[in-house]
């Protein structure tokens, strides 16, 4: 944790969930979070949005997407633009996400574009970065994420309360996790870099650690320095997980 920094607890649902238990898995979760002190955030795909977004209303959990296109609008079939997720309800979007950035080759000034585009359309983006294995083994975890760091996020990153995920490559659904100390090693690097571009707002941007969380590392994990919440996967689709990991934030 960051003293004076609220912490979000954010579910990706990647690409899960139809209708009917995406919506009970949002309403499960806005029943459980009366008394959690840490925000609260669903990711679902981006058919269930808006849906997802009408049964939260007036509950305290917070509706993100899970990528948007650079551009406001326009000829790019079967894409979804930063101002159609915050029509839908969005506050957050989730941009730059290894397996995007794998599976559709985005690199740091796509990236970079998206955010920007979504802070245009009044969203928060959750800018993820990360190691791959290779990286970490060669003992350049932390240059790699510099560079992320440095190439995906752009100038107004810092007013608009930017959040940063970390998560390692190689920790995403695996149930595998740095040790304690290389997230913290990491965490810190990411919030000299934060303040070293920001220097107005770095110190109290959110650093999301995501890979493999779950309730029983969740604690420990969450009560590194500079670990400003989680980014879950796997465990955000069950409620009682989600908010166990939630209340372990504190
Ligand atoms: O990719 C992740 C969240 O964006 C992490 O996924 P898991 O929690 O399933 O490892």
């Amino acid at each position: 944790m960051t003293p004076g920094i609220r912490p979000l607890i954010a579910g990706n649902w990647k690409m899960h969930g139809l209708a009917a238990d995406g919506l009970a898995l949002a309403r499960a979760v806005a029943a459980g979070a009366a008394g959690v002190g840490a925000e609260l955030l669903v990711c679902p795909p981006a058919t269930l949005v808006a849906a997802v977004a009408a049964a939260l209303a007036g509950t305290p959990v917070a509706v993100g997407g899970q990528d948007c296109h650079a551009a406001p609008k326009g000829a790019h079939t079967g894409d979804i633009a930063a101002p159609m997720l915050a029509d839908a309800g969005a506050r957050y979007v989730i941009l730059g996400h290894s397996e995007r950035r794998a599976a559709y080759r985005e690199t740091d000034p796509t990236v970079r574009a998206k955010a920007e585009a979504a802070i245009t359309a009044g969203l928060v983006p959750i800018v993820c970065v990360g190691e791959p294995e290779d990286d970490r083994l060669l003992g350049r975890a932390e240059e790699v994420v510099a560079e992320q760091i440095a190439g995906s996020l752009p100038p107004g990153f810092g007013a608009a309360g930017g959040v940063v995920a970390y998560e390692p490559v190689w920790a995403i659904g695996t149930g595998r996790t740095p040790t304690e100390a290389d997230i913290a090693a990491m965490h810190a690097m990411i919030r000299a870099r934060l303040v070293a571009a920001f220097p107005q707002h770095g110190g109290g941007l959110r650093i999301l650690y995501g890979g493999s969380v779950k309730p029983a590392n969740a604690a420990a994990i969450l009560a590194l320095p500079h670990v400003d919440g989680a980014l879950v996967g796997g465990a955000s689709l069950v409620a009682e997980d989600f908010l166990a990991i939630a209340r372990a934030a504190g």
